[in-house]
């Protein structure tokens, strides 16, 4: 079975071009103020105009209210809702609300962090990715990695991805160790937070078409 991406925290025309080009299977817009990539509704719509049928457009939310997801969904043409920092009756909301599939980023950096996999509620897919530090201004975003050797063997009770760290020289040990099928990139293909690269993304498309 292969391996799929998704390039996360795309802002220009080119770069998620160059996402698409590479055979990215999800495309990423970030809706959280705090964070460099973040997208105004304008610039959303005219990336996601340039989304094809076959990639799914995933919106990154950090616990947000009603009116941010209303406004992503209708600018994004979202496909999925990834949420950071959401509780499960919270997401069991949202996705009843905009009818779509939920993705929950579990942040990890122990085995211990795992136990929140085994009772999930209201998601459709598992986002394991690297928990940030204490205080830290993003919940992801940041180019940390965790462990996967935590994951090797591990039971994941729904379909789930990989994110936190990775980029194009690792994600083959990556997906070596985890068994992952769907990886998350942002800051691995970026020049400065926020700055994405055609080349960097051309890279890490080519490394998971070869995982
Ligand atoms: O990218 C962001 O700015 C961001 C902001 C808020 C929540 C999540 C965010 N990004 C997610 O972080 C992971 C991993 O990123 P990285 O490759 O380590 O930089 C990915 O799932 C992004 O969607």
């Amino acid at each position: 079975m292969s391996v799929t991406a998704k390039i996360c925290g795309l802002s220009t025309p080119e770069t998620l071009d160059a996402a698409v080009r590479g055979g990215a299977s999800h495309v990423g817009f970030v809706f959280f103020a705090p964070s460099p990539r973040n997208l105004g509704f304008d610039r959303a719509a005219g990336l996601a105009a340039r989304v094809p049928g076959h990639v799914g457009r995933v919106g990154v939310f950090v616990d947000p209210d009603n009116a941010l997801v209303e406004a992503a969904v209708a600018a994004g043409r979202l496909d999925v809702l990834q949420l950071h920092k959401t509780c499960a009756a919270r997401r069991a909301d949202l996705r009843a609300r905009f009818g779509l599939p939920v993705w929950a980023a579990i942040p990890v950096q122990k085995r211990a962090d795992l136990a929140a996999a085994g009772h999930i509620e209201a998601a459709d897919r598992i986002l394991y990715d690297a928990k940030t530090p204490e205080g830290a201004a993003l919940p992801g975003g940041m180019g940390l990695r965790f462990d996967w050797r935590l994951l090797e063997g591990f039971a994941h009770p729904l379909p789930w991805a990989l994110s936190g760290g990775l980029d194009a020289g690792n994600v083959a040990e990556a997906v070596r160790i985890t068994g992952v099928r769907l990886v998350d990139v942002s800051s691995g293909v970026e020049t400065a937070p926020g700055v994405k690269d055609v080349d960097k993304i051309a890279a890490f498309c080519k490394a998971v078409s070869q995982c």
